[in-house]
């Protein structure tokens, strides 16, 4: 593609030099630069791209996007925000992969990861070949790639939007964070279906009140139908929570027809006669086009959410009823998501990624419903992020546990120490008594002392890493995993 042709894709950029020459591909990252490539500078929060410009002309690069003009010889294009301008230029260049395949995408605090999983499985079932990208992987085509972040940078996002409509792919389901839409990631991605599940406290190092964080997810809602898709003309529908406050004030924004779900409040695809045990939850419902029960083999009333949600988002894609059941029902469960680690021992151990308040908050209501004695809560929260939910995870703790091992969680530059401290914060403010927590900053040493103190009956939950097979401590990545770390510990012990 020619410069200039990339540069009349952005209204207000002004181009610099021989607009003639081929781009051959697009680089945010001057240690991935090759020859031919344009090279963006994007202002980084820690770095500023502009500095790697030499190095990235020095790697070949035939022209840049720039903020600031450069002293380079190279052809520039001009822009005002060069992270819009990427996600103009990536959609241009691999030219809209989004609306080469139906998209599905969901935002919202808490269950974004397993309502895509669950839409990937109907998918998939239906003989609809599905494309995956979230917080655990992105997979497609049988392969799966580590994830760096929940929603790649448009860049990326296009480059492997593109890959996969190049493979077949024919939708494609994927989590988009408020970080995301704050940045632009996704702007241009042409979605057929939007996701809202739910918006809880969390991120506010990044968005600072919970007005901003709700207007970050509000982008989502009020751009949907705003791209302008030269491959197809369909319609597009806000699939919104309606037991969530804020549901109405993304459907007063959005010009997308709006279906709701719900449990509580009147809904398009409502749930009813809900039934939680320790291997599974089943539930009645009605919907648009018929009703029928499902048994889930997930617990917790939050994940009938996610099945409602994903349900809604299968059936506007004429996905009958009956198959939706039938996929919902054979799905064994979400990595690290109220995953049971069991050695054939009589307490249960727990392994829950909830890391936000409201999280960890419907993870010990699931878990005190089929507790048949104790409670044992082993959680921390990450360094480096949202320090205001620190005490009110630990608040909630001590409202469903009998004892609270607090512990660390990715304390990252942070003194891990002084993280457990800032939990301890909201124990100390509820009263609760010294006798029921300890604060131990090894994380390894207080699960085995959970799963140690556990009687038959018992729940042992271990909540905040879920998936996660590293703990980030100072600059480094440590080996870690729940699962394996409990599995050892229940071995260990004698009895
Ligand atoms: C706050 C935030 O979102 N930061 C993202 C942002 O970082 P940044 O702008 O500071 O990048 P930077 O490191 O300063 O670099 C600036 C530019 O210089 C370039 N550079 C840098 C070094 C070099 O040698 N050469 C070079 O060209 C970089 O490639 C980049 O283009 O751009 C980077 C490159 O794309 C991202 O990796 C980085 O995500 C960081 C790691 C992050 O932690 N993001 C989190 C907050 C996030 O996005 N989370 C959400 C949601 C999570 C959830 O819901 O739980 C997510 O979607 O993952
Ligand atoms: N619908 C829901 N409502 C509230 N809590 C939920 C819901 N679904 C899952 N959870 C809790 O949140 C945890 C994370 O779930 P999941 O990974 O699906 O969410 P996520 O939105 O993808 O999280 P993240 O963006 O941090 O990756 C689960 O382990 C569970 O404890």
């Amino acid at each position: 593609m020619k410069l200039e042709e990339l540069s009349s894709c952005l209204a207000a950029a002004r181009l610099y030099g021989n607009g003639g020459i081929e781009i051959t591909d697009l680089q945010a990252d001057s240690r991935r630069v090759k020859p031919g490539d344009l090279f963006i500078c994007l202002p980084g929060f820690t770095v500023d791209g502009h500095d790697f410009a030499p190095q990235a002309a020095s790697s070949g690069a035939s022209a840049l996007v720039v903020e600031r003009k450069l002293e380079i010889d190279l052809p520039q294009i001009l822009v005002d925000d060069s992270r819009f301008a990427m996600s103009v230029l990536s959609n241009a260049f691999f030219k809209s992969p989004s609306s080469r395949m139906k998209m599905i995408g969901v935002t919202g605090t808490n269950g974004k990861t397993t309502t895509t999983y669950l839409i990937e499985r109907i998918m998939e079932d239906h003989d609809v070949k599905t494309g995956l990208i979230g917080t655990i992987q992105m997979r497609y085509g049988g392969v799966s790639y580590p994830m760096p972040r929940t929603t790649p940078e448009s860049l990326e996002l296009q480059r492997s939007l593109n890959d996969m409509a190049s493979k077949g792919v024919q939708c494609c389901v994927m989590e988009v964070s408020s970080h995301a839409l704050e940045q632009g990631r996704v702007k241009g991605t042409d979605f057929r279906t939007a996701i809202f599940t739910n918006l809880t406290q969390d991120h506010l190092d990044y968005h600072h009140t919970m007005e901003e964080y709700r207007a970050a997810k509000g982008l989502f809602f009020s751009r949907l139908g705003n791209v302008i898709s030269p491959w197809k003309e369909e319609r597009k529908y806000a699939v919104l929570n309606a037991d969530d406050a804020a549901s109405s004030y993304f459907a007063a924004q959005t010009a997308a027809e709006v279906i709701t779900y719900g449990i509580d409040n009147e809904a398009n695809v409502r749930a009813s006669q809900i039934s939680i045990t320790a291997k599974g939850t089943s539930f009645h419902v009605d919907t648009f086009k018929g009703e029928a029960d499902i048994s889930l083999k997930m617990v917790g009333k939050f994940n009938v959410y996610n099945a409602l949600a994903a349900i809604t988002a299968a059936l506007l894609e004429e996905v009958p009823l009956a198959d939706i059941k039938a996929s919902l029902e054979a799905v064994p469960g979400v990595s690290g998501r109220v995953e049971s680690v069991d050695e054939g021992q009589p307490y249960a151990v727990v392994v829950d990624y909830a890391h936000t308040p409201d999280g960890l908050e419907n993870v010990l209501r699931t878990v005190r419903e089929f507790a048949e004695g104790k409670v044992l809560t082993v959680f921390g929260c990450g360094g480096d992020r949202d320090r205001t939910k620190r005490p009110l995870m630990g608040k909630i703790s001590a409202r469903y546990s009998d004892l609270i091992l607090v512990t660390s969680d990715n304390p990252r530059t942070e003194d891990p120490a002084a993280i457990l401290k800032d939990i301890e914060a909201g124990l100390i403010e509820d009263s609760v008594d010294r006798s029921r927590y300890e604060l131990i900053v090894d994380r390894r040493e207080a699960i085995v002392k959970a799963i140690d103190m556990a009687s038959p009956g018992d729940v042992v939950l271990i909540a905040g890493k879920g998936h996660e097979t590293y703990q980030l401590i100072g600059g480094a990545v440590l080996d870690f995993d729940d699962r394996i770390v409990a599995q050892e510990a229940i071995r260990g012990r004698s009895h």
